[in-house]
């Protein structure tokens, strides 16, 4: 895949702009407006050109998004400062991190800003951004979580240009318009201590937008996990590079909208990153496009087992969604042929078994099986085959591991739980390390679906990619079957699985976006939308 250096260039936002109005604005009489319409918005949502509000609309970012680990971001930083004079990458941090939040406020003179401020460098950061402010006519507080410790140039910096360590802590963030998180960076573990917790609960109970300074303080920056009590964020700047925390769930959630700044570290940083997200470009550039000697057969053929008398719905779905993915034919095999047939003509069925079919260059089996057969057979197969939902029920390793050609595995966290011999909430608690364990344990691509949908690549080495495009809309009866048959047909015109998987991730989430603008979907709806998603993608 070719990547876009994402890192090396200033870019928001993952989400929306944060709405909350700053109290001083409010004070003033302003209204509220939508972001990009003025009022609280992070700097940069100005002057977007119609394709990226539309972009951004969706949740995505133009141009591919990389996240790196701790470890690797501390190796970079520590080369890049090895070249600056003493504390310059500070300084580029906290000169962002003040653009950005003065960006938040209709007027920085007069502006209440309150800081947290712990005991490492994340405090040092939201201090000399804070001289900053202060500088420019805002009045800061400081709320020093350790004062002994806290950043002793940055408070000096803070004092002389007007910025206070405040006497009250709970007194100023009751009436503050915009709260810097700089409690813990990417230096944290295992969610706040007991002492910032009741200043973090203040925060967000205050009404002020609350900016989390690289990482929201108590998250996880390696893996997204949260792992205590952790400060609520409208809005996170991030320094560098995006942290996989800030992607991945339930981290991602505390994060609100998250830019990235600027500070000189992109050429310092790995070619491979941990995380990947595709953008529109990325997915455009994979889809399968018919050449002008392509026949039906040439595209590629899917052949999908699915559905049971218990579950007929889901063989029209899983097709439902095999039909618009780019395979030249689809065969279905199982009880649910007049089903199929009905809702779409156009389908070949057969009767069973699956090795009867005829030729295909991909199987889906699983969606609403139930107990039925098949898994075995086709998984002795020499085309890759995905295996979702009932098919992943007691699957042996070892039948995957032996296969010639690649698998693709696609569960939720339930299924992912039982595959794992752990609980549900240790998957979804953990969806990083759970993806990439699955991955391991069966030697297969592992697409694990939810809140944040990951695909892990059967080779540990290459980086997990996470969907940028899903919603909670998707949460519906029958969506997972609609993306099986997507990524099968992806699967058959030719896309490696951790392609069709990605692919097919972010083509389904922009469909449900696309047929949901706000209000409920159905998992048929989902299907309906996928060409318009297809299409978006390669709009220029
Ligand atoms: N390096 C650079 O070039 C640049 C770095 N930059 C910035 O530095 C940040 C990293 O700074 P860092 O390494 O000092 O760690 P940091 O995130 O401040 O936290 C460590 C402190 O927190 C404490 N602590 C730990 N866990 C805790 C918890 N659960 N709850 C409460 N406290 C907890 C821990 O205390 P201790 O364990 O020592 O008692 C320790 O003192 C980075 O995210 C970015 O913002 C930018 O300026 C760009 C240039
Ligand atoms: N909270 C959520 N946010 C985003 N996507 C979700 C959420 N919950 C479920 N999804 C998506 O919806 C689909 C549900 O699939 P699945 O759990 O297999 O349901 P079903 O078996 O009913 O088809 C998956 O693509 C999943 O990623
Ligand atoms: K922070």
């Amino acid at each position: 895949m070719v990547r876009a250096p994402s890192c090396g260039r200033t870019e928001l936002l993952s989400r929306p702009a944060p709405r909350r109005i700053p109290r001083s604005a409010r004070s003033r009489g302003e209204q509220p407006g939508p972001a990009g319409a003025g009022g609280a918005r992070p700097a940069g949502v100005r002057n977007v050109t119609p394709r990226k509000r539309h972009a951004r609309s969706h949740g995505m970012l133009l141009s591919m998004r990389h996240a790196y680990s701790v470890d690797t971001v501390r190796a970079a930083e520590a080369e890049l400062m090895a070249e600056l004079p003493e504390g310059a990458l500070m300084q580029r941090a906290a000169a962002g991190l003040a653009a950005a939040v003065a960006g938040l406020l209709p007027r920085v003179s007069g502006a209440r800003v309150v800081l947290l401020v712990g005991s490492g460098d994340n405090g040092g950061d939201a201090l000399y951004a804070g001289a900053r402010l202060a500088r420019r006519g805002a009045g800061v507080s400081a709320v020093l979580l350790a004062p002994d410790r806290a950043h002793q140039g940055g408070l000096t910096a803070l004092r002389a240009a007007g910025g206070r360590v405040a006497e009250d802590p709970f007194g100023v963030l009751a009436v503050a318009d915009v709260v810097l998180d700089g409690i813990t960076g990417i230096g944290g573990h295992g969610g706040l201590r007991p002492d910032a917790v009741p200043v973090a609960r203040a925060a967000r109970g205050s009404g002020a937008t609350v900016v989390a300074v690289d990482l929201p303080s108590g998250v996880e920056a390696d893996t997204g996990e949260v792992r205590g009590e952790a400060v609520r964020a409208d809005a996170t700047v991030t320094f560098g590079t995006y942290k996989p925390g800030l992607l991945v769930d339930p981290a991602h959630e505390y994060a609100g909208a998250v830019r990235l700044v600027d500070i000189g570290l992109g050429p310092r940083l790995p070619s491979v990153p941990d995380l990947e997200a595709l953008q529109h470009a990325d997915v455009a550039r994979l889809l399968p496009v018919p050449a002008a000697e392509s026949d039906k057969y040439r595209r590629g053929v899917v052949g999908v087992v699915a559905g049971s008398a218990r579950y007929p719905g889901a063989a029209v779905l899983a097709v439902a969604g095999a039909v618009h993915g780019g395979a030249g034919a689809v065969r279905y095999v199982g009880p649910g042929a007049d089903a199929v047939i009905a809702r779409f003509p156009e389908v070949l069925v057969h009767g069973w078994p699956p090795s009867r079919a005829g030729r295909v260059q991909a199987w889906v089996i699983g969606p609403g099986l139930g107990d039925g057969p098949g898994v075995a057979e086709v998984l002795e197969s020499d085309v890759p085959v995905l295996v979702d939902a009932d098919g992943l029920r007691g699957l042996d390793p070892d039948a995957v591991r032996a296969r010639s050609a690649p698998t693709l595995l696609t569960p939720h966290a339930g299924e992912a739980a039982v595959l794992l011999g752990v609980d549900r909430g240790e998957v979804e608690g953990a969806r990083l390390g759970s993806v990439r364990a699955l991955a391991a344990k069966y030697g297969a691509t592992v697409l694990l679906k939810g809140s944040t949908t990951l695909v892990a690549d059967a080779d540990a080495r290459r980086p997990v990619r996470v969907n940028p495009t899903g919603t909670s809309w998707l949460a519906t009866a029958g969506s997972g079957d609609v993306l099986s048959g997507l990524a099968g047909s992806l699967l058959a015109a030719g896309l490696e699985p951790v392609d069709a998987g990605s692919v097919a991730a972010y083509l389904h989430g922009l469909a449900a976006r696309l047929a949901s603008q706000g209000a409920p979907v159905s998992a048929q709806d989902v299907a309906g939308a996928i060409p318009r998603a297809w299409g978006d993608t390669r709009t220029p």
